[in-house]
């Protein structure tokens, strides 16, 4: 575990680490000049560089990383475990910054609770907590917005605004505990955004999660739609998370119009591409499919994707299609039935239990919300 961890901080780029000078500064912060930055998104690495500018020991850089994720300290003041005079250095240029919950929806009937975040330059995004059994899980987003432009999704509807810091992203796990009294112990990054166009912060928060929160690599999870050369650079890392892959089609034409980035990574690079992935890291694939009628659940879909799968070991997560405001597709009314195509056909398949259904549950919606300056509701059960 020890040398895995130490693999990861060497690849992880740190703005500290690289130049010596401050830490990586989030980019809320590098647009505002002289405001003070936000010591929340450190790595270990970047505690202990700006420490070691401070002219501090070494281990203080750990103190404070224990303190910023460990004790999810809110302040300055509150990491009680530095010297006073070290807080008060601290002060004159740094602060601890969570940003805000806006908004909270509710679905009183699962538990499921959306909260719109804002962060330190007025934008926004959505995160989700959702109740298992085994506790508490929390879909992050990735970045403000999206510029992959699937048409079943309203994460993209004004494209892509800005990446999140590794800050913003870990903010999400903390202000989400405090809101809730809650400690989350499964991350999955399905979010707003592509994170595996948001590499190098992607890769910050993953450790921040697993060294600074103590969430098990294995329950972390990253889905992608797909972006073949970062999937092989994620493979590389061998990080023990779980990678999912958004699929939708097994047909590479319907794939295109469905999802554009399938024009630059093909479907068949990308079978390539997860199947190193396994042989590379061995943790087994997730491909994610969300039912909508006439485009993919056909009986031709099903026959295809048994002629894709069977005998890999890949694991197809049927997914209920959340409705979007003006979305071209309708969702599915036969996935039971096409998961009992694919089970019959010797596909390792599941129905994603559906959450929030109650709620604007699609990614990106309450956002969009949000910039539309329409009211946030929660509807009554059972309206769709
Ligand atoms: C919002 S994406 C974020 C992660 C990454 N960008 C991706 O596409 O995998 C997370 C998952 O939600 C799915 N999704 C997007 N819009 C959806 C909708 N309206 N209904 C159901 N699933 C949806 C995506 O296909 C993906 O599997
Ligand atoms: S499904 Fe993922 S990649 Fe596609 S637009 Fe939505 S967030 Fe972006």
């Amino acid at each position: 575990m020890k040398k895995m961890q130490a693999k990861i901080q060497n690849r992880i780029p740190d703005t500290a680490a690289r130049d010596g000078e401050a830490p990586a500064l989030p980019l809320a912060d590098e647009k505002n000049g002289d405001a003070p930055s936000n010591l929340f998104g450190l790595t270990l690495a970047g505690c202990s560089a700006l420490m070691r500018d401070l002219g501090e020991p070494k281990f203080r850089g750990r103190q404070l990383f224990e303190w910023l994720y460990g004790k999810r300290a809110m302040a300055v003041d509150a990491c009680t475990n530095l010297p006073k005079k070290l807080r008060e250095t601290l002060k004159t240029r740094w602060i601890i910054d969570w940003g805000e919950v806006l908004g909270v929806q509710a679905d009183l009937e699962d538990g499921t609770k959306k909260m719109l975040i804002r962060l330190a330059d007025g934008e926004c995004v959505e995160t989700v907590l959702m109740a298992y059994d085994y506790g508490y899980s929390l879909c992050v987003s990735s970045q403000v917005g999206c510029a992959m432009g699937c048409a079943f999704c309203a994460s993209t509807k004004g494209g892509l605004v800005r990446n999140l810091t590794a800050g913003e992203m870990a903010a999400q796990i903390a202000l989400v505990e405090a809101a809730e009294g809650v400690r989350i112990s499964r991350v999955v990054v399905m979010g707003i955004g592509e994170p595996l166009a948001n590499y190098d912060n992607l890769l910050r928060f993953i450790q921040i999660l697993n060294q600074g929160f103590g969430i098990g690599m294995r329950r972390i999870t990253v889905s992608t739609c797909g972006i073949v050369p970062m999937i092989e650079r994620l493979a590389d890392e061998a990080l023990e998370i779980n990678l999912a892959i958004s699929l939708h089609s097994p047909d590479q034409a319907v794939r295109e119009q469905i999802m554009p980035a399938a024009r630059r990574y093909p479907l068949d690079r990308l079978l390539k591409t997860c199947k190193n992935y396994f042989n590379k890291t061995g943790r087994r694939v997730t491909f994610e499919y969300a039912l909508m009628a006439g485009v993919n659940d056909r009986d031709e879909d099903a026959k295809a994707l048994i002629g894709l799968f069977s005998g890999e070991n890949v694991h197809l997560n049927l997914i209920r299609l959340n409705p979007i405001t003006d979305g071209p597709f309708a969702g599915s009314q036969n996935v039971t039935g096409f998961a009992k195509k694919l089970k019959t056909g010797g596909i390792n398949c599941t129905i994603r239990r559906r959450i929030g259904k109650n709620i604007d549950a699609a990614c990106g919606q309450l956002r969009h919300r949000q910039e539309q300056a329409v009211p946030m509701v929660t509807k009554p059960r059972g309206e769709r």
